[in-house]
């Protein structure tokens, strides 16, 4: 059973002529343990699936069930059980500026009624847990970004949600921190057994932390599946967008136009990939093909434990042996003519 699904949901906001559909007739299946991660331009909706993950918001037809629950059928009071289940991350953190970093993590407890020493316990680990046991005492204004999140992390996991929800967590932070915040996500989801539902408009966020992934594009669920998979063969042109944004392993543009007047030979794109043999038939083409080749672009790095990347070469030699490589080069990967 899946821990969050969607059911052919869709939600309308206002009616008539000035009626916007937000969510548009999505399914969707998230499973305990996963790092789930939603990314859509602004406006796509994101936010809205968001708040009916935790029920601030009414679907207007279809179902969302959490732990197999459809929420539509809870009463106010279950709703709130539910929604202690859930914990959630802001963009902005959210933190009660008035109260100290104890008193914002220790606040939820207070509100579920947990006494004084059960309370100082929690948040002692929990400060522990995110590293800033010694901000204990300091004011919300008195700390970093990076810090201020992980306020917020530690508060949204006091009560021991089985979800996590971070709405852009990190979209106000600097890319160093981004990481940081990011990893602290990740051992939240490892060590804690959290799910985790990341909503982003940032690839790197996904490529960083998500298991899974779907693409979200005007209220509608354009392309799911797993990040590698996603990251390798995009479908979607929305993805397409997206995964671009993050490799940058063809040159487009004045990158491509400056490598075309720099080098004079067949420019080729050459996808690289766990499975494939790139190295295996490039060390042969001198050989085989009287083709040399010079490396002039890309960059191979890794995704989900894979390697993925890819590398545009100059092929140097006689049109036939240049041929003749080209065609061995794609019975073992993606290749992309770079043609002038
Ligand atoms: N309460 C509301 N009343 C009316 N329209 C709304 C409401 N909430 C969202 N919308 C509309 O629904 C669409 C999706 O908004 P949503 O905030 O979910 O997108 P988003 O992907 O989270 O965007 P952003 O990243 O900019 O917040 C937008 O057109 C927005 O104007």
């Amino acid at each position: 059973m899946s821990i969050v699904e969607f059911r052919g949901v869709t939600k309308t906001f206002g009616t008539g002529a000035q009626a916007v559909t937000a969510v548009d007739g999505v399914d969707l299946a998230i499973e305990a343990g996963q790092v789930f991660g939603i990314i859509g331009y602004s406006g796509a909706g994101k936010s809205t699936l968001v708040r009916l993950i935790n029920a601030l918001e009414p679907v207007t037809s279809g179902q969302v069930l959490v732990d197999g629950v459809d929420l539509s059928t809870l009463s106010e009071r279950e709703l709130r059980r539910v929604r202690a289940g859930i914990g959630m991350v802001f963009q902005q953190f959210n933190l009660l500026r008035s109260r100290t970093v104890f008193g914002n993590v220790a606040y939820p407890l207070k509100v579920a009624g947990w006494d004084r020493e059960r309370r100082r316990r929690r948040v002692a680990e929990l400060l522990n847990f995110v590293g800033i046991a010694d901000k204990a005492w300091s004011y919300p204004d008195q700390l970093s970004g990076g810090q201020k999140q992980r306020v917020g992390i530690a508060r949204a996991l006091a009560t021991n949600p089985k979800i996590l929800l971070a709405d852009e967590a990190t979209s106000a932070l600097d890319p160093g921190t981004t990481a940081e915040v990011l990893r602290l996500l990740k051992r939240v989801n490892t060590e804690l057994g959290v799910t985790i539902v990341v909503i982003t408009h940032e690839m790197d966020v996904v490529r960083e932390i998500a298991d899974r992934v779907a693409v979200l594009d005007d209220g509608r669920i354009v392309e799911e599946g797993t990040v590698y998979d996603m990251f390798s063969a995009p479908k979607s042109a929305t993805a397409r967008r997206f995964v671009r944004t993050v490799l940058r392993e063809t040159p487009e543009g004045a990158d491509l136009e400056r490598l075309r007047a720099r080098h004079g030979g067949r420019l080729i794109a050459a996808r690289v990939d766990d499975a494939g043999r790139l190295g295996a038939v490039l060390s042969d083409a001198v050989s085989r093909h009287g083709v040399r080749f010079e490396i002039v672009y890309g960059g191979i790095t890794t995704l989900s434990g894979r390697s993925f990347g890819g590398l545009t070469l100059e092929l140097l030699g006689e049109p036939a042996g240049v041929d003749a490589l080209v065609a061995e080069l794609r019975t073992t990967t993606e290749i992309e003519e770079l043609a002038r």
